[in-house]
Formats: structure tokens, sequence, C-alpha cells
């Protein structure tokens, strides 16, 4: 077993754009790391760079204390399963296992037997003398995972393993990766774009954008303390509403959230008050996950918002509202996005290490614009979006009053970073 440092990783495809950018992350020895984010994002060429399929442009990968950085790939004690791991057509699924005990040197049988063992554990113990052909998919995927896993490595990297897979087969494939790779304490990094596997499996999430970490923490850490706006959105179902509002400062230190038409105090015994004193008038974006609402019958209340229920849709356990209350809603894929990447030249690869520092700098610094210079988050009119009980007596139409939980939201500067961070 060994942990896992990435230093400064950056890869710079030819001709083409920065896929990782100066990615840091420490995965602890036995740990299951989990890498979220969109497609594009760069997790795969993470994961090859780890494998040592792929160079490193910049920065270093350490493995406990050696530094692999240049290791060749057969010398790393990693194993890596792909989306379709690639089975031997003409071998049984007994051989495709064994195959690489033999290639090290051990006898057939002994090979034989640790390969029914580890079949017995992957639910795959009555097809080891089928062809691969002859399996399903899920069978197939997990005599990849035998085989990956036969020679006990240090590392463990799985590339979206379950995404050819039925929902039924996902789950559970899903729930016997989590109990195996912790049973054999094995350094796991498994890469996903499904929220439900990312929090579901993970010790700790690193949930990536363009290239770059945006936040690392337990599953519940990035759910319910987010770093950034874009994280909030990438995480749960439904997605967070993001408010446009301005803050507002009383004479008497109160803060309120001013939406326009209408507007949120926040409670003075709330100590994010004490931060957002400082920031009067000033325009931020306001996360509130649909169950931070609730419906209240009586109008008079202060602190809430009111709208107009344009649609109800039945959920069985609980049913999602969609309430036009006139306030701006910011898409969480746009906040904070940086201008589109830079593409590199051929001569720009061939620069020596100082040379290519520069370079990843000047992409950057063509990502990265300064707060002031954002052009403003896209805003459009939208529903907020709201939990309600499934047997909520409500008629599409009707004008709705609803109490917002302000304890349970994040607040957002106009570039999606959380200004209202007191927890972590
Ligand atoms: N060999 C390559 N040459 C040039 N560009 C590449 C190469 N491999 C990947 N890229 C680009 O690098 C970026 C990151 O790709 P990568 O496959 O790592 O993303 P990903 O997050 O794994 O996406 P997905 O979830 O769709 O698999 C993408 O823009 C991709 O087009």
């Amino acid at each position: 077993m060994t942990a896992i440092r990435l230093d400064g990783v950056s890869k710079v495809f030819e001709g083409e754009h920065l896929a990782v950018d100066e990615l840091s992350l420490d995965v602890a020895d036995g740990e299951f790391m989990v890498l979220l984010g969109p497609s594009g994002c760069g997790k795969t060429t993470l994961l090859r760079m780890i494998a040592g399929l792929e160079r490193v442009t910049a920065g270093e990968v350490w493995f406990g204390r050696t530094n692999g950085t240049r290791l060749p790939p057969k010398d790393r004690q990693v194993a890596m399963v792909f989306q379709t791991g690639a089975l031997y057509p003409n071998r049984t699924v007994r051989e495709n296992i064994m195959f690489p005990l033999q290639i090290a040197g051990q006898d057939d049988h002994d090979a034989s037997s640790t390969a029914a063992g580890l079949a017995q554990i992957l639910s795959i113990g009555s097809v080891l003398d089928r062809m691969p052909r002859t399996l399903s998919g899920g069978q197939r995927q997990r005599v990849a995972i035998g085989r990956a896993l036969v020679r006990r490595p240090n590392v463990f990297l799985l590339d979206e393993p379950l995404s050819n897979l039925d929902a039924t087969m996902r789950t559970e494939l899903r729930q016997e990766i989590g109990a195996m790779t912790r049973d054999l304490n094995v350094t796991t990094l498994y890469v996903t774009h499904d929220q439900v596997e990312a929090l579901t499996l993970a010790d700790r999430i690193a949930v990536m954008r363009d290239g770059r970490i945006e936040d690392v923490g337990t599953p519940a850490q990035v759910y319910n303390d987010p770093a950034t706006a874009f994280v909030a959105g990438f995480l749960g179902a439904p997605r967070i509403n993001l408010l446009s509002a301005t803050v507002r400062v009383t004479a008497h230190h109160r803060v309120a959230l001013d939406f326009g038409a209408q507007s949120i105090g926040l409670d003075p015994s709330d100590r994010r008050s004490l931060i957002l004193r400082h920031h009067d008038g000033v325009q931020v974006i306001v996360g509130a996950r649909s169950n931070a609402f609730r419906v209240i019958t009586n109008e008079d209340v202060a602190n809430q918002l009111t709208g107009t229920l344009r649609a109800f849709e039945f959920h069985g356990q609980q049913s999602i509202a969609f309430v036009e209350c006139g306030i701006e809603a910011v898409n969480p894929d746009q906040v904070g996005q940086p201008r589109p990447m830079h593409a590199v030249s051929p001569q720009d690869m061939m620069a020596p290490a100082s040379l290519l520092t520069r370079v990843l700098s000047r992409i950057r610094s063509g990502r990265t614009t300064a707060p002031a210079e954002l052009p403003p988050p896209t805003h459009r009119r939208a529903d907020l979006v709201i939990e309600l009980p499934a047997d909520a007596d409500l008629r599409r139409g009707s004008r709705i009053h609803l109490a917002m939980d302000t304890t349970r939201i994040h607040i957002f500067d106009q570039t999606g970073c959380r200004v209202d961070r007191i927890t972590r």
C-alpha cells in the first residue's frame, strides 16, 4: 500500500491545450479518493499520468517516498481498469485473471487457486471456465477488476468502470468495489462524472473543473459546505438554486440579502452576518438547495419569498415545484468559468523546464480573469426549484409564500467562491 502525492502536475497536449493545470492532491495510504467532474475536465489524463501511460509536462508524481514521475508503468505497482475492461477473448475467466501471475512467474496451480479465490469475492466464481463473450457486461467488468487486483497492486485506478452497465448492475458492482478495495486496503483513485457514485463510494471527493481541483473533502463536506458555486451546482439533484442578490447592511448591522423585488434577512445570531457586514452593497450569489424552502400559509410573516407556482412534478417520495419569484438565477456551469484554453505551439512543447513554466503561466493567465474584468455571470429569470411533501395540495398558477432557511444557504462572490465559509 502506498500514499500518492501529486505535486503541481500539469499536462499540455501537443498543439492542443492545457488538460491538467498545476494540480496538487494528496491521497492517503489505503484511501478511496473519487475524482469527480464534467466531461473533458482532465480526469482520465490525470489517472493516465499516475499510471505512467501519459508523460507529465510539469510537476511530480510521488508514490510514498518514491518520486515516480519518470518511472515506467511496469515499475509503479499500479493497476488500472477502464470503462470497458478489455479481456483476452480466447482465454477463460480463470485464465484471464491468473494471467498476470503467470507472467510474474507463479506456477499454474497457485495462480489458478488465487484466481478462483478472487473470483469468489467478485461473485464470478460460477463462470470461471466460461469465455468472455458469454458473459454479461457486469461480469466482464468483474473479471477486469479481478485481473487488475490479482497481483495486489499498491495503487488501484478505475476510470468510469460502471458507465456501460445498467442501473441495477451499477449499484451492485459499486457496492462490491467499495467493499473490496477497503478489504484489500488498496489506495484507490476512482474517476466518475456521476455524483451518486462519488457520494456513495468516496472517503474523499476531489471535484475537478478545467484541469484543476475546485474542492476536496469528504462527501458530506463537499455537499454541505462547497467551496464554489460550481461544486454546489455539480452535487445534488435537483440542482442548487443560485440566486443573484445584493448584500444590504442596516444601521443596526443587520444583514439582508436583496433579491430585487424581495429580500431576506439573516438572523443576527448567524455568525456569517459578521463576515457579510463588510460586504454592504456587494453583489453576491446565494445558493439554496431545494430543501431549504418551506411553504407557509401566513403571508404576513417577515422574511419570506412570494411567487407563482408554475409547475409541479410528482417524484414518489416528494414533489418538486417550480416557483416563479421574479429573481435572477445564475447558471452554476458559467460562474467563474475561465476563458477558453489557449493553444500551445509545438515549439513551446520542446521548451526547457523554466520556459515551460512560463508557458503554463501564460496559458493560465489567459484562462483566469480577475474579478474586476469578469463579465457578469449569465443571469436569467428562472424558477426557484423547491421540494415539497409528495401529498402537498397546491394548484398550478397559485401564489405561494416560502420561508427560506437561511442557516442552509451558501453565499458566493461573483467569481463563484464562497464568502461565508466558516466551517472548513
Ligand atoms: N491525446 C490527447 N491529445 C490531445 N488532447 C487530448 C488528448 N487526450 C485528452 N485530450 C484533451 O484533454 C482534455 C481532458 O481530457 P480527459 O479525457 O482527461 O477528460 P475527462 O475528464 O476524463 O473526460 P471524460 O469524462 O469525457 O472521459 C479534453 O479536452 C481532451 O479533449
